[in-house]
């Protein structure tokens, strides 16, 4: 029988005090080591899952670039199709299998702009994604592991729906600090501790001053 959803893990690199990026941006918090565990982890799922923020801030390419191994889908969440032609993952999205999701709430002439890149274009939710019917659509699509790489935003959208297995966090030697830069999960949050997922830790690993904590969802 088809599964309603893909294995999710949610991925990020976090200084000590819990931000995933500087109130400008800059969100260069792994190291050499930890890019190459994370590039070996790419190379064994299916696709990976960024939010629109990230494309426009980081201009990621989302590839496996640090180890040998195959080139995950490219999933981008988008409700309105505004992702720029220049971002790399549109230049590179020929080569590459790339997935805009947007909603419903896409202009017409968004919708026609993206037709014109080689992407796949789906449509889930009314006015931001619907990740519950993404999941079954990618589920539909054989699509059997999702590794989130944030942002902040699309993060909180997977925890707070449930929707996620694992997570593994690489803890940077770093102190950020201030109240907008962009933290692991963003949203609302929940008003109470009893309210948050409750996670088992699995293993832990020291890549030198970097710790990659590594948990499940009970
Ligand atoms: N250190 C790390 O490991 C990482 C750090 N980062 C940093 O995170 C920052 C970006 O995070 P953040 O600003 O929170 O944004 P995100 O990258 O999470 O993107 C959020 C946007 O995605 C679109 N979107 C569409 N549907 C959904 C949905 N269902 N749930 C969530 N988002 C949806 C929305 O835009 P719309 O309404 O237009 O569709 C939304 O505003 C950057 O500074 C980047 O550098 C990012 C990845 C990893
Ligand atoms: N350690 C770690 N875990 C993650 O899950 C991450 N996403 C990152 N860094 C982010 O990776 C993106 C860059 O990807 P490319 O090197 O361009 O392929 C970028 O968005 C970083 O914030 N680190």
């Amino acid at each position: 029988m088809e599964k309603s959803k893909p294995y999710v893990i949610l991925s990020a690199a976090t200084s000590i005090d819990g931000k995933i990026a500087t109130v400008t941006g800059d969100s260069k918090l792994s190291s050499k080591l930890d890019g190459i565990r994370l590039h070996k982890l790419r190379s064994k799922v299916d696709a990976i899952l960024v939010g629109k923020n990230t494309v426009l801030l980081d201009d990621p390419m989302l590839t496996v670039r640090h180890t040998k191994g195959k080139n995950p889908i490219r999933i981008v969440l988008d409700s309105k199709g505004s992702i720029s032609k220049n971002s790399k993952i549109i230049q590179t999205s020929k080569k590459i299998p790339t997935i805009v999701v947007v909603s419903n709430k896409i202009t017409k002439s968004n919708l026609e702009r993206l037709k014109k890149f080689p992407v796949e274009i789906i449509i889930a939710g009314k006015n931001s994604v619907d990740i519950k019917l993404l999941l079954k659509k990618l589920s539909y699509k054989k699509i059997k592991s999702v590794l989130v790489e944030g942002g902040g935003t699309t993060n909180w959208e997977f925890i707070k729906n449930g929707l996620f297995d694992e997570l593994i966090i690489t803890l940077s030697p770093f102190l950020i600090g201030g109240k907008d830069a962009v933290s692991l999960v963003e949203g609302d949050g929940f008003k109470k501790i009893t309210n948050s997922p409750i996670l088992r830790l699995k293993s832990t690993m020291r890549l030198k001053n970097h710790l990659v904590l590594n948990y499940v969802k009970v």
